[in-house]
């Protein structure tokens, strides 16, 4: 019998989202720290959220082309378990951020195409983990976290020989069969259990998470 499936729940933005997230069953909780998104949080606010984090739950912080003087701040100031990429971050990149803070990194994979896949291939040899991720639609003003799912067939039967997680545009409808689909064990979720922009809804969490579990 195959692993239960993981769920990261990214984008917390209040301290009731721990509890909901942590109650529905969240492997993963997820951090962003990008200006331009709505689940943009200050250091401050994340330490706070993170301390209420169980152990054995993973605390990952997102950023996008984050340099050093912004990884030593947040890495100083709030514990964590993982940093995810999700920026233009080479390969020669994710390996200096994951040699100068030694935490696991995932780096995320925008894919429209197959001819993104090559990409995937390319991270697996350098990063611990791949988010595989839609590819964000021209002049959106954030990489990530725009509800927008792409064509799971590309990858149906793809593996990589690192962990991975399915993102983009997931919702309670449609994780069960994102899952049948790509084979993914981990997944990855913002928008689709969210009543607005950066507005986190315990019930849709609790939904999705049992969807993806159940499938
Ligand atoms: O959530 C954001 O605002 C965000 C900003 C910048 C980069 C990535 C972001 N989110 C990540 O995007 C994927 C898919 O999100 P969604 O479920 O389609 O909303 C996921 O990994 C988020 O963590």
């Amino acid at each position: 019998m195959s692993a239960e499936v993981k769920v990261k729940i990214c984008g917390l933005t209040q301290l009731a989202d721990i509890p909901a997230a942590v109650s529905a069953g969240a492997a993963y909780v997820g951090f962003v720290f990008f200006p331009k998104s709505p689940r943009n949080i200050e250091l401050d606010r994340a330490r706070d959220m993170a301390t209420l984090v169980p152990e054995g739950i993973a605390k990952v912080a997102l950023t996008v082309d984050a340099d050093n003087a912004m990884l030593d701040m947040l890495t100083d100031s709030v514990p964590l378990d993982m940093l995810q990429l999700h920026g233009h971050e080479t390969p020669e990149r994710v390996t200096e951020i994951k040699k100068r803070y030694g935490l696991p990194v995932m780096k995320a994979v925008g894919v429209a195409t197959a001819e993104d896949l090559p990409q995937l291939d390319t991270y697996a040899r350098v990063a611990d983990q791949l988010l595989v991720d839609a590819k964000p639609p021209k002049g959106a003003d954030r990489p990530g976290g725009n509800a927008l799912a792409f064509d799971w067939k590309l990858i149906a039967g793809r593996r990589w020989p690192v962990p991975w997680m399915l993102a983009g545009g997931l919702t309670p409808e449609n994780v069960a069969q994102a899952i049948q689909l790509t084979g993914a064990r981990q997944i990855d979720v913002s928008s689709g259990v969210e009543s607005e922009p950066g507005v986190k809804d315990a019930k849709m969490i609790r939904a999705f998470i049992k969807a993806a579990k159940c499938s």
